[in-house]
C-alpha cells in the first residue's frame, strides 16, 4: 500500500518572516500520520521553515536544484546545500521551470540522477501543455517526459521517486483536470514505470497529480486508484491546505 504524499508548492511565495507564520497557522493542523504532507518554500525560506517544523512530522522539500556538486553557477543552489539545511525533498522539472527557465528532458535527467545519488527524495514533474491536449498527444508526451527523465536510472533508485503529473492547463488556472483525465494519465505514467523496470517498481512509485487541487476537488481526485498525492500549489498557501491533507475525511 502506497502511503499518500501531499506536498504544497509554495512557488515565489512567502518572505521568510511570512514563511513562519504560515508554518505557525499549519503545522499542528496538517499532521497526519496515513499521509506524508510536505512543504515547499522557496530557497531563503528553507532555514526559517526547518526551524518552525521542529518536532513535526512534515517534510521540507526545495523547488528545484542543480545537478552538478558546485562550482561557477552563480544563483544555483546544489544538493548538498539542501541537504545541509536538512532538506529531504526536491521537486524537478516543474512546468514553470521547463517554461521559464530552459529546463529540459535532459537537464531533469541529470537533477534526477544527482538528488538520487545524494539521498534527496526527487519530485518529478511531467504534463502536457494545453494544445498538446487539444492535439491528442498527452500520452506521448508525458511518456517521453518519463522515459527521459529516468534515463539509465537504476530500478531501486527509480522506486524512491515521486512523480507528478501536472498538466500545464490546469496550473494556477482554476481548471482542475477531471478525475478520470487525472486517472488516465497517472495510470499511464506507472504502466511506463512497468514497461522501463517492472511491476515492483511501477507499484511502489507514488504518483501525484498537481493543477488546481483544492479542498472541494481532492477527494474525488485522491478516490482514484493510480492516484496517490497531489502536488499544490495556490491552495497551499491557506488554511484550506488543511482540509487537502484530510481528504476522505
Ligand atoms: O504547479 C502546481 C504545483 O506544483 C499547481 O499549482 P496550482 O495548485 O496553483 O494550480
Amino acid at each position: 500500500m502506497r502511503k499518500p504524499i501531499i506536498a504544497g508548492n509554495w512557488k515565489m511565495n512567502k518572505t521568510a518572516t511570512e514563511a513562519v507564520a504560515l508554518v505557525e497557522l499549519l503545522k499542528e493542523k496538517v499532521a497526519n500520520k496515513d499521509v506524508k504532507v510536505v512543504f515547499c518554500p522557496p530557497y531563503t525560506s528553507l532555514v526559517a521553515v526547518k526551524e518552525g517544523l521542529d518536532g513535526s512530522t512534515v517534510g521540507l522539500g526545495a523547488q528545484n536544484m542543480h545537478f552538478e556538486d558546485n562550482g561557477a553557477f552563480t544563483g544555483e543552489i546544489s544538493a548538498d546545500m539542501l541537504l545541509d539545511l536538512g532538506v529531504e525533498y526536491v521537486i524537478i522539472g516543474h512546468s514553470e521551470r521547463r517554461q521559464y527557465f530552459n529546463e529540459t528532458n535532459e537537464t531533469v535527467n541529470k537533477k534526477l540522477h544527482k538528488a538520487l545519488e545524494k539521498g534527496l527524495i526527487p519530485i518529478v514533474c511531467v504534463g502536457e501543455s494545453l494544445q498538446e491536449r487539444e492535439e491528442g498527444i498527452q500520452e506521448a508526451v508525458v511518456t517521453t517526459q518519463v522515459c527521459e527523465a529516468f534515463k539509465n536510472v537504476q530500478a531501486d533508485d527509480a522506486a524512491k521517486t515521486v512523480v507528478a503529473y501536472e498538466p500545464i492547463w490546469a496550473i494556477g488556472t482554476g481548471k482542475t483536470a477531471t478525475s478520470d483525465q487525472a486517472e488516465e494519465v497517472c495510470r499511464w505514467i506507472r504502466e511506463n514505470l512497468e514497461k522501463i523496470y517492472d511491476s515492483e517498481v511501477a507499484q511502489t512509485v507514488r504518483i501525484q497529480y498537481g493543477g488546481s487541487v483544492n479542498a472541494s476537488n481532492v477527494d474525488e481526485l485522491m478516490g482514484m486508484p493510480n492516484i496517490d498525492g497531489a502536488l499544490v500549489g495556490g491552495a497551499s498557501l491557506k488554511e484550506d491546505f488543511v482540509r487537502i491533507v484530510q481528504f476522505g475525511a
